[in-house]
């Protein structure tokens, strides 16, 4: 076969020296309302921005003289081994950001090892990543919309597809403002205006696969989208409490987390009333700006729940490093959302391999030079967090 040329995209994914790389190649390929619906965040950003900003605080404390010729990523969440402590969280329109969608994040889950997460909003539907991810630890995330049945429509064509871990995101009782997307006027799925006849002219390949794939539709949800914050907030139920729950749990089979969770005595409520888990979450900044960062909030929540339930996080994870500081400091693992949306903006289902690629290599890099021996080793005594 003859080389590829050394420019070409593949090339420039599979040279993506980290995530922040494939942040750069997604923006050149992505037209700019596409690319901010993703790497954008409500009002100020200032939630975003203090996730992200969270990991440099971190400072590790490295053990020396340690055998470190092994270094074992893999762990065991929900009673299910998994290969390293990541799960691919839940994001709405993945195909929009490209045409191959949650798919291909699923297979690339699944090579890795590692759970996939659907969204409600998703534009895959639940049997569609089943058969695309067989072999695939594959979740559903709910967002409880107000006809209640059909919220029982939607768990049952979950767990029919064979998802066992149902996530009930619980921190979007009505739409955050997400000022780049109001700026764009951007609709779901995107249109291409008078101004957009420019953004054809800068990212062809990407109009090109939009305007030739499968056209964008919601997949277990009705309602045409397009103006995104509208409806949300016709569809989805402000008025759930944690008395729901109940009814949920009732009507899921499976494994059930909790993911939004901002606050410690959240946390204590939801471990008291049984959930397996909880995920340390503001969205990805995404809804209530300046909410708790959860990398800070962590160490609160784990202390709360005193192992009752299990404790994800996520928020700001862009490395393996950032991995190995949020388990070090109590997590069983993290959500990653824009890391692998830029993967597959960047370079479709090889761009989320690479990402996953560049957290597992960074992950064990990490667990060596720290002494720790493998995930299992990782505790509160490795990593704290400086005041700047
Ligand atoms: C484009 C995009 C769409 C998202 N859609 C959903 C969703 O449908 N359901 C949900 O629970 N969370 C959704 N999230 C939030 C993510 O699951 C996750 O909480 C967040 O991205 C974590 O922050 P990070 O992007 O810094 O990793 C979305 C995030 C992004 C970036």
């Amino acid at each position: 076969m003859p080389e590829r040329p050394r420019w070409s995209r593949a090339a420039r994914v599979a040279a993506a020296a980290d995530v922040w790389d494939l942040r750069r190649l997604a923006a050149k390929r992505a037209p700019r309302m596409v690319f901010d619906y993703v790497d954008g965040a409500a009002e100020g950003e200032v939630s975003l921005a203090r996730s992200v900003a969270a990991f440099r605080r971190v400072e590790f404390a490295p053990r020396v003289l340690r055998d470190v010729s092994e270094a074992p990523t893999a762990v065991e969440i929900l009673g299910r081994r998994i290969s390293m402590p990541v799960v691919l969280g839940p994001t709405g329109f993945t195909r929009m950001m490209h045409r191959a969608g949650e798919r291909a994040v699923a297979r690339a889950a699944q090579r890795a090892g590692v759970p996939y997460t659907l969204s409600t909003m998703g534009t895959t539907a639940p049997a569609g990543v089943a058969a695309a991810a067989p072999a695939g630890w594959n979740w559903f995330q709910l967002y409880v919309v107000r006809d209640r049945a059909r919220n029982l429509e939607t768990l049952s064509m979950a767990s029919e597809a064979g998802m066992d871990v149902l996530v009930v995101t619980v921190d979007v009782p009505v739409a955050g403002a997400r000022l780049r997307d109001v700026r764009h006027g951007l609709t779901v799925p995107p249109t291409l205006r008078w101004r957009g006849a420019l953004e054809a002219v800068r990212h062809p390949a990407w109009w090109l696969d939009f305007l030739t794939s499968e056209p964008l539709r919601f997949a277990t949800v009705d309602g045409a989208p397009e103006d995104l914050a509208g409806l949300t907030n016709l569809m989805f139920d402000p008025s759930v409490t944690f008395a729901d729950l109940e009814w949920i749990r009732s009507a899921w089979p499976g494994r059930l987390l909790v993911k939004g969770v901002q606050r410690a005595d959240d946390a204590k409520e939801l471990a008291a009333l049984g959930v397996d888990g909880v995920v340390v979450s503001n969205h990805g900044g995404r809804q209530l700006d300046r909410a708790a960062t959860p990398l800070e909030l962590l160490p609160s929540v784990v202390e709360a729940v005193d192992g009752r339930s299990e404790v994800f996080l996520d928020g700001g994870v862009r490395s393996g490093a950032d991995v190995a500081a949020a388990v070090a400091l109590g997590a069983r693992a993290c959500f990653i959302g824009r890391a692998y949306l830029y993967g597959l903006m960047a370079g479709g289902e090889a761009g989320v391999d690479r990402v996953l690629e560049l957290l597992r290599a960074g992950l064990v890099r990490t667990l060596q030079l720290l002494g720790a021996g493998g995930v299992d080793g990782l505790g509160p005594d490795l990593v704290r967090l400086r005041d700047r």
